[in-house]
């Protein structure tokens, strides 16, 4: 497959936003290098970049609509875009972006493994996620923190929503992890098709649903894990806790440092709250619903 890459300049304080606003954008592979010349680096969950200047590389198939990238970016971004696109060579690449995903353990004994890596512990919960897959590949601290959260519950036999699916990670850890039925909600059919896609590829298809909000139906579930953003978990949650039975589990993520008290305001009234738990400067919050 032939690619194209935009490499966007950025320091401390930006890369990470630019590297959520790719991602955002369905980017499939997000590196950071040093300016100064540090190799490709795919920073661990929760890790922070700590290079002055540093290069944002986003990775889009050769046909991707790049007018559209430096749009959105435009429009989001704190400081002016300054950014050259890239044609790349395709084997060359292909290796060194393989070469730099490595299977990644949350927890005690759950594990993300890209398909091409061996699985490094055949007794362990293995969920089996490529990178080039996008909406979420565990390599991001939200999801990070979610996935330690999920391993962390007695699953068995659990009723769980995963509400903004993405790639389907979050549920189908928790099917692994040994929940009954999963329930993925996403605004993004695409996000829909990539979680069935996902869950089929680790034989856990016939235990996840995915659904449009407007489509899902009426259930209630023993747990639900939300990694979408501070703003519409503030706003949505009346429905997200109206999915729970009486003393049902919530976690949520995609809050930033600077969000976390007003989400838990939000939530406090209905959820006994737990300590917000951090990883680099995004949070989560978790608790179990009072009635
Ligand atoms: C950061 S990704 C998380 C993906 C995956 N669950 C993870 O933890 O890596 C957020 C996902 O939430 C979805 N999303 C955003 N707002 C939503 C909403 N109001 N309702 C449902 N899904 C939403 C997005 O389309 C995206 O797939």
């Amino acid at each position: 497959m032939a690619w194209i890459q935009i490499r966007i300049d950025a320091n401390k304080e930006t890369a990470d936003q630019i590297s959520d606003l790719l991602m955002d954008i369905g980017c499939p592979s997000v590196t950071f290098i040093d300016s100064q010349n540090n190799p490709v680096y795919e920073p661990k969950p929760g890790e922070v970049i700590l290079w002055p200047e540093t290069t944002v590389i986003g990775l889009f198939e050769a046909t991707h609509d790049m007018q559209s990238v430096v749009t959105y970016l435009t429009e989001n971004m704190s400081e002016p875009l300054k950014y050259k696109i890239e044609q790349l060579e395709d084997k060359d690449w292909e290796r060194e972006w393989m070469d730099n995903f490595h299977p990644i353990k949350f927890g005690e004994r759950l594990w993300i493994c890209p398909s091409w890596r061996d699985i490094p512990d055949p007794d362990a919960v293995n969920v089996l996620l490529d990178p080039g897959l996008a909406f979420g590949t565990g390599t991001h601290a939200t999801t990070s923190l979610c996935l330690k959260w999920l391993e962390a519950q007695d699953l068995s036999g659990k009723t769980v929503v995963d509400f903004g699916c993405g790639s389907g990670i979050l549920g189908i850890a928790a099917i692994k992890l040994g929940a009954e039925r999963v329930i993925g909600i996403d605004i993004d059919p695409q996000a829909l098709v990539a979680s069935r896609d996902n869950a089929e590829r680790n034989g856990v298809a016939d235990q996840l649903e995915v659904y449009l909000p407007e489509n899902q139906p009426e259930f209630k579930a023993d747990i639900i894990v939300a990694n979408i953003l501070a703003q519409p978990l503030r706003e949505l949650h009346e429905i997200i806790l109206g999915f729970l039975k009486p003393h049902g589990a919530i976690a949520m993520s995609g809050i930033l440092e600077e969000q976390a008290e007003s989400v838990a305001n939000v939530y406090a009234p209905y959820v006994d709250l737990d300590a917000i738990k951090q990883e680099g400067e995004w949070t989560r919050v978790s608790g179990i619903t009072k009635e």
